[in-house]
C-alpha cells in the first residue's frame, strides 16, 4: 500500500513541556486514519506540524514521497487543514469564504466558481451561499470551515477535532461528508477525543497519548483482544459496601465498577459467570431494576494502555 505519508520520531516541545515525544506513524493512500487521544495528548500539535504552522524539534516527515522541510509548497497545495478553532470571516457570506481560501490555492474564475459551489454543496451549505457566518449555528460555521479546505480537491486533508461542540445533525452530516470524500479518493486524518466516531469512519487507528503512539490498527485488530469479554450494566436498588469484592471472587469475572445506581462487571464470554453474579445479587435482595451488556470497546483498549478513561 502507498504510504501518503510518514512521520518518523517527531518531538516538539513548548519550553520544558514535550507535547509531542518520539512520534512515529504512517498514512496509506485512500484511508480514513482516526487520530485517538484525550485532551493534550499531542494531536493538535502533530496537526500544526503537518500543516506546517510549527516545526518539530526532531524526526522526518514524508508527504508524497517528499521531505515536508525542502518541498513546503508544493506539499501545501495538495493538503486540505480543518484547523480545531473555527477560521472564517464571519461578515462575508459563505461563498465568499470558501472562494477566498480556494483563490489562495490559484482556482480562478470559472472553476473556482464550480469548485466553490462544489465544496459548498458538499457540507450541505448551498443554500447558505449568500449568507454570512454571523448568522449561522455552531454546526454550521464547523461545515463552511470544512468547504473552506476542500474546495481546491486536496489529496490529504487532514482535520483537528471537527465535531467539538456541535450538534447531532452536523456532526452526521460531517462524518458522511468524509466517508464520501474518501469514496472520492481523498485520504483523511481525523483527530478526535470521541472514540464512537473513531469507530465508525476510520479505517486505521492510532491511539496517542502523552505525546506519543500507544496503540495502532484496525479497529478489529485493537479489539481482538477483547473478543472474548463482555460487559453488563446493572442497574441495582440497592447493594452492599463489599458486593463488589463478592463480585470480584465468582470465576470468570475480570473487574468490577461500582457507580451510584448501577455495576459495570467485566467478565470473560465463556465462564457461566452471569448465573453466579444474578444469583449473588438476588440472594442479597439488591432488585435488579435494568441490565445492559456491551462489548469490548476502544474505551477499554484505552483504559487498559493508560489506567485512565480516555475522558476524563
Ligand atoms: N502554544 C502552546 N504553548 C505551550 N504549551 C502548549 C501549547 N499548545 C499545546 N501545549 C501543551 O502541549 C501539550 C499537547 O497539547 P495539544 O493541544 O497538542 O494536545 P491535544 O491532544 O490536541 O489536546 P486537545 O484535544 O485538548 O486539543 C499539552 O500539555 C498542552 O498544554
Amino acid at each position: 500500500m502507498n504510504k501518503i505519508l510518514e512521520v518518523q520520531h517527531i518531538e516538539k516541545s513548548y519550553r520544558e513541556n514535550k507535547a509531542v515525544d518520539d512520534l512515529s506513524f504512517h498514512v496509506n493512500e485512500g484511508e480514513i486514519l482516526g487520530l485517538l487521544g484525550p485532551n493534550g495528548a499531542g494531536k493538535s500539535t502533530t496537526i500544526s506540524i503537518l500543516s506546517t504552522i510549527l516545526k518539530s524539534d526532531a524526526g522526518k516527515i514524508n508527504v508524497f514521497d517528499l521531505p515536508l522541510e525542502s518541498h513546503i509548497n508544493e506539499i501545501k497545495g495538495r493538503l486540505g487543514i480543518v484547523p480545531q478553532e473555527i477560521a472564517i470571516y464571519e461578515d462575508i457570506s459563505a461563498y465568499r469564504n470558501v472562494a477566498f481560501f480556494a483563490s489562495l490555492y490559484g482556482l480562478k474564475k470559472n472553476e473556482l466558481e464550480e469548485r466553490v459551489m462544489n465544496a459548498l454543496a458538499f457540507v450541505g451549505l448551498e443554500d447558505k451561499k449568500n449568507d454570512a457566518p454571523k448568522t449561522f449555528s455552531g454546526g454550521m460555521k464547523r461545515r463552511l470551515n470544512i468547504a473552506c479546505a476542500i474546495a481546491h480537491q486536496p489529496k490529504l486533508l487532514i482535520l483537528d477535532e471537527p465535531t467539538v461542540g456541535i450538534d447531532p445533525q452536523s456532526r452526521n452530516h460531517i462524518l458522511s461528508s468524509l466517508k464520501r470524500l474518501k469514496e472520492m479518493g481523498t485520504t483523511i486524518i481525523y483527530t478526535t477525543h470521541y472514540m464512537e466516531e473513531v469507530e465508525e469512519i476510520a479505517d486505521r487507528i492510532v491511539i496517542m497519548d502523552k505525546g506519543t503512539k500507544i496503540a495502532e490498527g484496525t479497529l478489529k485488530q485493537l479489539l481482538e483482544r477483547y473478543k472474548d469479554t463482555l460487559i453488563y450494566k446493572l442497574y441495582l436498588e440497592k447493594f452492599s459496601s463489599d458486593i463488589e469484592k463478592q463480585l470480584s471472587d465468582i470465576d470468570g469475572v475480570e473487574a468490577v465498577e461500582q457507580a451510584e445506581d448501577f455495576l459495570k462487571i467485566t467478565v470473560s464470554k465463556n465462564d457461566d459467570a452471569l448465573d453466579k453474579i444474578i444469583l449473588l445479587l438476588v440472594q442479597q435482595n439488591c432488585h435488579i431494576t435494568k441490565m445492559e451488556t456491551e462489548e469490548g470497546n476502544l474505551e477499554m483498549v484505552f483504559l487498559e494502555l493508560t489506567g485512565k478513561k480516555l475522558r476524563d
